[in-house]
């Protein structure tokens, strides 16, 4: 029986980012555009990190019922009113359409089945693709909720990601490392073509790399905690979505870490993901900002 439905999806709803050096008119200029087509403005946020010059970010979510029929015209409006002078980039995303995802997972199955279960009760605005992964162990799981599955094994990492992007084919928006225990090369994040969102099971910049938990243990803190960031070719130094962190003490070992810190991985990683389903998220040199 499934679980009662929510939709994370908004009929009739668009957003649209925009970005680049700040200067006078440009909340003007948008809203101006958008009312030109009868589009209706229900959110509108932005940030500027220096009014003279610097950088400048704004998402405005807005009701427009033909959104899909009048997109090419809202955009080419767009486009022409921006170019007097202005250093902006925008996109629109329709807030009605799933995001398309594939998890990529090894052995543990926390972030992965927490996602799954998020996306049956539509709390993501997103349709799980599939899941690919260097192991066997949760196929019966995967393919019990209907998702295709795909073993690749990576001891050949080259063959490895070629099967990924065959598989990947340009029928997905985004990539989810769900605990997935292997390093992507820079061609292959190239090829891929689509954000990647990891969950680093530490509270970054601490502990990079394998096995954080255990240097965690080693170094005798106190919390510890979880990251999600985009993906890069420079380990675990992507620009960073959501984090989270829980204290622990000298009583819980290596184990008892893990096993706590599991419960903050699959929060984080959810909520970076709806956010970027949301398209809430706007990548700024290493940085990210979160409206
Ligand atoms: N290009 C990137 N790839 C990956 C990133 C990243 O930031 N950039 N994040 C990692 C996730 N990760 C920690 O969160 C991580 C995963 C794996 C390793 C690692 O040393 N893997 C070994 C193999 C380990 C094994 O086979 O069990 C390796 O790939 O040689 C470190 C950190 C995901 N990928």
């Amino acid at each position: 029986m499934r679980p009662p439905q929510q939709s994370a999806l908004r009929p009739d709803h668009a957003s649209l980012v925009v970005h680049g050096r700040d200067q006078p008119g440009i909340v003007a200029v948008v809203t101006s555009v958008l009312a030109r087509h009868g589009a209706n403005i229900v959110a509108l946020d932005q940030h500027s990190d220096d009014p003279e010059g610097g950088a400048f970010f704004q998402r405005t979510v807005f009701h427009l019922p033909d959104y899909t029929a009048l997109r090419p015209a809202l955009e080419q409006d767009l486009a022409a009113a921006l170019t007097g002078g202005f250093n902006l980039q925008w996109r629109f995303t329709d807030l009605s359409v799933p995001r398309r995802v594939a998890i990529f997972a090894s052995r543990a199955d926390h972030c992965l089945l927490d996602l799954i279960w998020r996306q049956r009760r539509g709390q993501l605005p997103a349709t799980i693709s599939m899941v690919v992964s260097n192991h066997p162990d949760l196929a019966q799981d995967v393919r019990g909720f209907g998702i295709p599955f795909f073993h690749v094994p990576t001891e050949d990492k080259a063959a490895a990601e070629a099967e990924h992007l065959r598989l990947l084919d340009g029928n997905v928006d985004l990539v989810v490392l769900a605990r997935y225990m292997q390093i992507l090369s820079s061609p292959f994040l190239e090829a891929v073509g689509v954000p990647v969102i990891n969950i680093h099971h530490s509270f970054l910049p601490a502990f990079v790399g394998a096995e954080p938990y255990r240097k965690a243990k080693e170094r005798g803190v106190k919390i510890i905690g979880a990251t999600a960031h985009y993906v890069t070719e420079n380990l675990d130094e992507g620009p960073i979505i959501e984090q989270d962190v829980v204290r622990v003490s000298h009583r819980d070992t290596a184990q008892d870490l893990a096993r706590r810190g599991a419960d903050v991985e699959r929060q984080v990683l959810a909520r970076a993901v709806l956010w970027h389903c949301q398209d809430r998220v706007v990548r700024h040199d290493r940085q990210t900002i979160v409206f």
